[in-house]
């Protein structure tokens, strides 16, 4: 393993102290996500942990599920009244808890999942700490098709760059789950990230910003390299 499997394993170990049983648990998108849900599935075959329920955030974190054995707990939002728990990653994360995700073109179905969550726990290595976001990684926007090349120029209007997401190893543009395309907009300037998520959120076409905000994070776990954690409350 290297340093940054170690930093992930640590994180999501660390968060399955959230994990109880009887919750209904929203599971995240992305490797370090995947490590924690591998770690679940641990402690629910040995039967350390008792009924449970899987809400996935992506295709992929469900194809997950499924083929680690566990599809009689997988449950889609419209068949639970509550997500007591949500684990999940990010690509960014700053000293207020503000994220930047959806690296994994995931961003609308984590927010929903996410926000909708009694307690809303985010897992990263310490490199996806920053003193300000976007920093390294631009925002995601999920788009309607018929307007990506409306919201695309609105977003160059706004200062920065904006670019269609596509896919390797794939011709044409990424599509989501939910059938949209991705824009990935990083803007010229520092800015207010909060009024940047509701700027962005008002262009027409706009499905979701994967600006999530600190206010609607529980805690934030850091893994480091050398296997240990800290925490942002
Ligand atoms: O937002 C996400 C997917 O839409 C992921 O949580 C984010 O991209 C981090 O992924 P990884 O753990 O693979 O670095």
């Amino acid at each position: 393993m290297d340093n940054t499997d170690v930093a992930k394993e640590a994180a999501a170990k660390e968060a399955l102290k959230y994990a109880r049983s009887g919750y209904v648990i929203g599971v995240g998108t992305g490797s370090t996500a995947m490590v924690f849900l591998r770690e679940l599935h641990r402690l629910i075959i040995n039967g350390v942990i008792n009924n449970v329920l899987l809400v996935p955030t992506s295709t992929e974190t469900e194809i997950e599920i499924v083929r680690l054995g566990l599809a009689n707990l997988l449950r889609y939002p419209w068949q639970v009244d509550r997500i007591d728990v949500a684990v999940d990653s990010a690509d960014e994360v700053d000293r207020r808890k503000n994220l930047i995700k959806g690296g994994g073109a995931a961003l609308t179905r984590e927010k929903i999942i996410d926000y909708w969550a009694r307690e809303f726990i985010v897992i990263i290595d310490e490199s996806k700490v920053f003193d300000s976001i976007p920093s390294k990684h631009p925002i995601p926007i999920e788009v309607i098709p018929f307007a990506w090349s409306i919201v695309k120029a609105r977003l160059e209007e706004l200062g920065g760059t904006a670019e269609l997401r596509f896919g390797s190893g794939k011709r044409g543009p990424v599509v989501t789950d939910n059938g949209n395309y991705i824009i990935d907009y990083m803007p010229r300037a520092v800015v207010n990230i909060e009024d940047l998520e509701r700027t962005i959120k008002e262009l027409p076409g706009v499905v979701e910003v994967g600006i999530f905000n600190g206010r609607r994070v529980s805690r934030v776990i850091i893994g480091k390299a050398d296997g240990s954690v800290i925490t942002m409350d």
